[in-house]
């Protein structure tokens, strides 16, 4: 496989099998350095499962991933060195406080004592956490505790943090805490892979996205190139429980139309002449919203993404 420099991780025709099923079909990417890189998708689409295989917690069954140049096959020591990662499931060390907690991962990483503090001081200053420095995790909100799992993932500094559903179960204040560390980790230099199933996460966050289904990748780039390719800027739901009204609106509107249940979504560029269609078809006012995320994702799958 040729390395593309700008890269810092890229996976080409990636599959993994469990047992029998296949987590990931086939899957090809490439990560460009110091930007946010999200995959976004629905519970079991194969996201976890891709970061398991990029920081080396799982091996591969075909295909390849690079990081830095370096295969995931030959060289996990000196990637893993390169990598910090943050899991779903909250594995601090309860009994321990929070400084404790950062000292003990950072002893993993033979990192000296002195060095240490001085960098353990610096992220909970960072993440606003030195206030509680001494207090028990088992004393935090859910919010600080996410935040320090971020923080112990950035004990080695190392140059891609990989956060996998970093907001998932927080109230939304502490969720836009979490956006706000990363937007700041971004702008100070690190490259971010995150996982999420939140449209307006991945769309507050992330330079590029790929969205997952069945373990492939349906399609890639930044979210404007995905809301321009494959819905158009606008679009308007219309509540039509009748099949006369469905077909009213399919003939009124020869553009693209997705139907959930009584709920049509109906696509387009052009917010006016969309509106118009749909009421000359019901004989009612619709509302014409922009599209996001969640409208891609329907369109891709003809489902919702949650
Ligand atoms: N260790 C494992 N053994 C067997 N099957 C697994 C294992 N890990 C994941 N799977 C299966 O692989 C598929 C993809 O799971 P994965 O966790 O990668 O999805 P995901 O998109 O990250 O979803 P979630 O948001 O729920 O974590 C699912 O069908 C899941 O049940």
């Amino acid at each position: 496989m040729m390395a593309n420099a700008m890269a810092i991780v890229e996976g080409s025709d990636l599959v993994k099998d469990y047992n029998g099923l296949r987590a990931v079909d086939h899957v090809s990417f490439s990560i460009p350095r110091t930007e946010c890189f999200g995959f976004l998708g629905p519970n079991g689409a194969g996201k976890t499962t891709v970061m398991k295989m990029i920081y080396c917690r799982s091996p591969v069954t075909r295909g390849d991933i690079l990081v830095n140049g370096m295969s995931v096959k030959t060289e996990p020591r000196r990637i893993k060195a390169l990598i910090g990662v943050a899991t779903q499931d909250d594995n601090l060390d309860r009994d321990l406080t929070v400084c404790e907690n950062l000292m003990v991962y950072s002893r993993y990483f033979d990192i000296p004592h002195r060095t240490a503090r001085k960098r353990i001081a610096e992220l909970l200053s960072f993440f606003d956490l030195l206030e509680k420095a001494d207090t028990p995790v088992d004393d935090l909100s859910g919010g600080m505790r996410r935040k320090l799992i971020v923080a112990r993932a950035l004990v080695n500094d190392p140059e891609l943090l990989i956060l996998d559903e970093p907001t998932t179960g927080l109230d939304p204040q502490a969720r836009r805490q979490i956006w706000d560390t990363i937007i700041r980790l971004k702008d100070g230099g690190k490259t971010i892979v995150l996982t999420t199933h939140y449209m307006d996460e991945a769309q507050e966050l992330c330079d590029r996205i790929a969205v997952m289904f069945g373990g492939r990748i349906l399609e890639y780039g930044s979210p404007a190139e995905l809301i321009g390719r494959v819905v158009g800027t606008s679009v308007c739901e219309v509540y039509a429980p009748e099949e006369a009204q469905v077909s009213a609106i399919r003939d009124q509107v020869k553009g693209s139309i997705e139907q959930v249940g009584s709920r049509l979504y109906v696509y387009g560029n052009d917010a006016e002449v969309l509106r118009n269609k749909c009421e000359a078809a019901t004989g009612r006012r619709h509302i014409v919203r922009k599209t996001n995320l969640e409208d891609v994702f329907l369109k891709l799958t003809g489902r919702q993404l949650k």
